[in-house]
């Protein structure tokens, strides 16, 4: 994607807002003066002022100067936000990219009380350095609008387009899966000091062999258990530990796991 014209607002800058205006910055897509960051205390965002991004608490004006409006707020400080924009939004100029969690375009739209073009987004915090898994959906942007924010997104990670009613499950699956991986790379480094390395050296062991994981199954689009049956030698070790973690219930722990937060991600807006 080649640089853009746009004026992006990013409203709630916080861990996943600075996290995006930082993917953007550093794809070379936006130049950091393009970009609005909101957030209540902005002298928490007297850094990035520095670096040359428009930073304040003011969101009427924060709208007024962008056409791109990222809501990035968590769900039960949403609808004060919209109401204090509701006056400046212009159907004809805003595009809105929302990356809360249980909060459907048609949610955003009725608290508006104005048919602007809605897209969800659902980032994870890998968007800072272009590695993120973004899913997009929307109940009524054009083909054209909805183009525009995977090309956005495209630029720092990898992109799909689901339908919105899956919104929820992405969040837990990518959003929130961030978490669950990193948990189990630092857990995996606690066992490697209990068998022998330093904290430091575990920890960059863990997280390579990881990442070779990943890039296992991605660039060779493999399938898992076909990589596994090639590292488990008959009677070996690898054999061995894989059992043994699943006779601790391993699997069924992710994917218990990723079910409840699928479950309370689509009930954080509504138990505002
Ligand atoms: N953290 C993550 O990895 C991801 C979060 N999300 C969603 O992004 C949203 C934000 O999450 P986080 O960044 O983790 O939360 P956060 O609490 O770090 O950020 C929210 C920010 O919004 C600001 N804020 C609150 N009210 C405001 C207002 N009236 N005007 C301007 N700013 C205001 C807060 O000061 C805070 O800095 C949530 O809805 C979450 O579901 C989505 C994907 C990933
Ligand atoms: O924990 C949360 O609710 C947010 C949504 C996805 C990642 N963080």
């Amino acid at each position: 994607m080649k640089k853009s014209a746009s004026r992006v607002a990013i409203l709630g800058s916080g861990n996943i807002g600075i996290a995006l205006a930082k993917g953007l910055v550093k794809a070379g897509i936006f130049e950091p003066a393009q970009i609005t960051l909101t957030r209540r205390n902005s002298a928490a965002l007297a850094t990035l002022a520095q670096e040359g991004y428009t930073t304040g608490s003011d969101n009427p004006a924060a709208v007024e100067q962008a056409d791109i409006l990222v809501l990035a707020v968590l769900p039960q400080q949403l609808n004060k936000v919209l109401e204090g924009i509701k006056p400046s939004i212009e159907p004809h100029k805003h595009l809105i990219i929302s990356v809360i969690s249980g909060v459907s375009c048609a949610d955003i739209r009725q608290e508006l009380g104005v048919e602007v073009p809605v897209v969800r987004a659902m980032p994870n915090t890998a968007i800072s350095i272009g590695h993120s898994m973004t899913c997009v959906a929307s109940d009524c942007a054009s083909e054209e609008q909805l183009a525009l924010v995977e090309a956005l997104f495209d630029t720092v990670g990898s992109t799909i387009r689901i339908n919105e009613e899956l919104m929820t499950s992405a969040t837990a699956l990518c959003a929130c899966g961030i978490a669950f991986f990193l948990r189990s790379i630092r857990a995996a480094s606690q066992g490697g000091t209990e068998i022998g390395f330093h904290a430091h050296d575990a920890l960059k062991m863990a997280a390579q062999t990881a990442k070779g994981a990943a890039d296992l199954l991605l660039q060779l689009a493999s399938h898992p258990e076909q990589e596994i049956d090639k590292v488990t030698s008959p009677k070996g070790c690898t054999i061995a530990g894989l059992n043994e973690m699943e006779h601790n219930g391993f699997s069924s722990a992710m994917i218990k796991g990723i079910k409840l937060s699928a479950e309370k991600a689509g009930t954080l807006y509504k138990e505002n």
